[in-house]
């Protein structure tokens, strides 16, 4: 690997901003049709579609049907419309599940141009907070958490004849519940429901044998073939190779997009100034296009994901610096070159710290695969792997299942929390003795229980209670910050807790541009509240709440104080539909005002299992467990000389250090006031191990 020569010599002009910056996804109505003649070219040049009708037939025949074909041979988009079109469907309705939301939304928008039609007509989506389907539609995506949801008020999924798993080597725990489910659906509908699972990197057999009876069928070919490139030798930094690499495909390569796999949104943001930067200092080149680099996270507004896919102005190559959630499904238009660094950040359970814990981790074949799979899309592609092929083999083949490496209690993508509780909303009774393909390890599912059974959700029984247990599962975030709901509701905090958990929910709210730190921080500051990160963020949404809604006032409001826009605008919605959600549930409005303590406490009611106490040398303790935790650098109680005696926070999160995210300071004294059984509970662990 080396750099292009003379870099670093001369500066060039810096990049302009993309001029596609404000395209809106989707075009006129009567733009439509004659898009989806185009299209229908090209969905008719896929390897499914020579193999449509032998699918059908194989659906029709066999209840449940495991199809494996090379990524980009047309699986997602193509045989949910092939089973609608055969009929299928009639009566109900195509679901095809999705492990990301990304994916949901842009596979339906593709869909829906394909058949002509507008979004959230014949095709639609659903995923958490965002619905776009109406009575018309037919085939829907959705992620597996939201098909989940949707089987807490219809066990038997009665709206659809055919659900489609797609992705279903992710093996995400919403995945690997609904495995479990649907082969209970299959049972008890043999004769009008339909199940297809659906992967380019699948254990067949694995499947087959799950589900007893099962046929598979292979997909032959792919679109386009991806040369795959190893290292030579091992590199030292990944990141420093993905930026050598991303410059070196820009300098000797022809002309396509470059998509490159790193681990998270810190990682993404430096190498995005980095690439920059060096791409400003390459000599010039009147040949050589302009460079555009664009972050792809979770956590960056819907709108800025969807950026990402808009094609690249005349005489400009788009850099796009990814998570993993580009890793799958999703086709981004322009791209021919793949750089996969080999490292995820993954969500694992650390017995270590009894928490889960984000850990940077190499990546299994099987992602790796699907990785350079983004490359063959429109055309021939390349996959550059930053690391060797010896190192390639000695990866594990698939990645294991998230349900068997997290805390089962708080999986945070899930929409409802947990599959513990949302097995027993369903009616399981011995979640341990569960269905599961690949079981949890006991002790998870164990540990989840006992959580559940703190929170109130469950009973000595291990029933689920009424009304706490119920309701809990009903509600569209995690338990624990369902808990701090419906506490507040008792408490007479309600206004101000639902606020909070929306404005969590949301996507990061301070927006700290380069060049403009200093002032941003200075707009924050105002927002500061020294009792922790969740009133910091309340006052962001009272403030907000004040502007009016009339013209652009909250945009410039959100502008002059640094506050993402579109952050708020989904906070507020969120805040809208977890009112509803409340109200429907007979839970009461009340607002505490001014007093935080009140907030506090219901916060310490829901988050107490990640409360920290701090030990006679300034550090953290996590009490669950022991562990020493620091605050987040980004936490407002940071900023603060008196380091407060307890805290509760969201998450751990691990990067150098464990960091507690979102930190609130509390009285010590609350927390064996409200959570009493579990911290006796502690207590009689910590004496029982010869503990403090
Ligand atoms: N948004 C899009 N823009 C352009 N082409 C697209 C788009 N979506 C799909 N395609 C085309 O359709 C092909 C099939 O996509 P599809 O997602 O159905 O494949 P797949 O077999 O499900 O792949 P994977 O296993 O990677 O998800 C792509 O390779 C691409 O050529």
């Amino acid at each position: 690997m080396f750099l292009p020569s003379g870099s670093g010599q001369q500066a060039l002009h810096p990049l302009k901003p993309a001029p596609w910056a404000d395209l809106k996804v989707g075009g006129p109505r009567r733009l439509l049709l004659l898009c989806s003649q185009r299209l229908d070219k090209e969905r008719q040049q896929l390897p499914v579609w020579s193999a449509r009708e032998r699918l059908v037939e194989l659906v029709r025949d066999n209840q449940v049907l495991v199809v494996i074909g090379e990524t980009g041979s047309g699986k997602t988009t193509q045989i949910p419309r092939f089973l609608y079109d055969a009929g299928l469907a009639k009566g109900g309705a195509v679901a095809c599940t999705q492990p990301r939301r990304v994916a949901a939304v842009t596979v339906a928008q593709r869909v829906a141009d394909e058949m002509g039609t507008d979004l959230g007509a014949k095709v639609g989506y659903s995923i958490r907070f965002d619905d776009r389907t109406s009575g018309a539609t037919r085939i829907k995506y959705l992620t597996d958490g939201m098909l989940l949801r949707e089987a807490l008020v219809d066990p038997l999924l009665q709206r659809y004849k055919v659900v489609v798993l797609d992705e279903a080597h992710e093996r995400t725990v919403a995945t690997d519940v609904l495995f479990g489910l649907l082969k209970a659906v299959c049972r008890q509908r043999p004769a009008d429901f339909r199940l297809v699972v659906m992967s380019a990197t699948l254990d067949a057999a694995a499947f087959t044998r799950y589900f007893e009876g099962a046929q598979a069928a292979y997909v032959e070919g792919r679109q386009f073939p991806v040369q795959v490139m190893y290292t030579a030798v091992s590199e030292d930094s990944y990141q420093d190779a993905a930026i050598t690499a991303a410059l070196q495909v820009h300098c000797e390569e022809g002309p396509g997009d470059i998509l490159v796999f790193l681990t998270g949104q810190d990682e993404i943001e430096s190498c995005e100034r980095l690439i920059s930067e060096a791409a400003a200092a390459l000599p010039p080149d009147p040949d050589r296009p302009q460079l555009a680099v664009l972050p792809m996270y979770a956590a960056l507004p819907p709108e800025a994901q969807l950026r990402v896919f808009q094609p690249a102005p005349p005489n400009t190559r788009k850099v796009i610096l990814s998570t993993n959630i580009a890793e799958t499904s999703i086709t981004i238009s322009g791209v021919r070159y793949v750089i996969d660094t080999g490292f995820v950040k993954s969500r694992s359970y650390s017995p270590r710290l009894g928490a889960d814990c984000l850990q940077v981790t190499p990546v299994s074949q099987a992602q790796a695969r699907q990785r350079s799979g983004r490359a063959g899309r429109e055309a021939p592609g390349k996959a550059f792997r930053l690391y060797t092929e010896a190192s390639f083999q000695q990866l594990p083949p698939t990645t294991l299942p998230e349900i068997q490496r997290t805390n089962l209690a708080s999986v945070p993508h899930l929409p409802a929390p947990a599959c513990p509780l949302q097995l027993k909303a369903l009616g399981v009774a011995d979640v341990v003795g569960f269905d599961f393909m690949d079981p949890p390890p006991r002790a998870a599912l164990l540990r989840s229980l006992e959580l559940l059974l703190a929170l109130g959700a469950l009973d000595a029984r291990g029933d689920l209670t009424q009304p706490v247990g119920a309701q809990l599962a009903r509600l569209p975030v995690e338990p624990m910050y369902g808990k701090v709901l419906l506490a507040s509701g008792e408490m007479g905090c309600s206004v101000e807790a639902v606020a909070v958990v929306a404005m969590v929910s949301t996507d990061v709210v301070f927006h700290l541009p380069r060049g403009k730190r200093e002032e941003a921080v200075e707009a924050h500051q105002q927002f500061r509240c020294r009792e922790g990160d969740h009133l910091t963020l309340l006052a962001v949404f009272r403030a907000y709440s004040d502007v009016s809604r009339k013209g652009h006032e909250r945009s410039h409001w959100c502008r002059a104080h640094f506050v993402n826009p579109r952050a708020m605008r989904k906070a507020m919605d969120i805040h809208s539909q977890l009112k509803e959600h409340l109200q429907a549930l007979g839970i009461p409005l009340v607002s505490c005002g001014e007093d935080t303590r009140v907030l506090r406490r219901a916060l310490v009611a829901g988050l107490f299992p990640h409360a920290a106490r701090r030990q006679l040398d300034g550090s953290y303790k996590v009490i669950a467990s022991g562990q020493a935790v620091a605050i987040h650098p980004s936490s407002v109680l940071r900023a603060q000389n008196a380091k407060p005696e307890c805290i509760v926070f969201n998450e751990l999160v691990r990067t150098t250090r464990q960091y507690a995210r979102d930190a609130v300071v509390v009285e010590p004294s609350w927390l064996p006031e409200l959570a009493p059984a579990y911290f006796a509970r502690q207590h009689a662990n910590q004496q029982h191990n010869g503990g403090a």
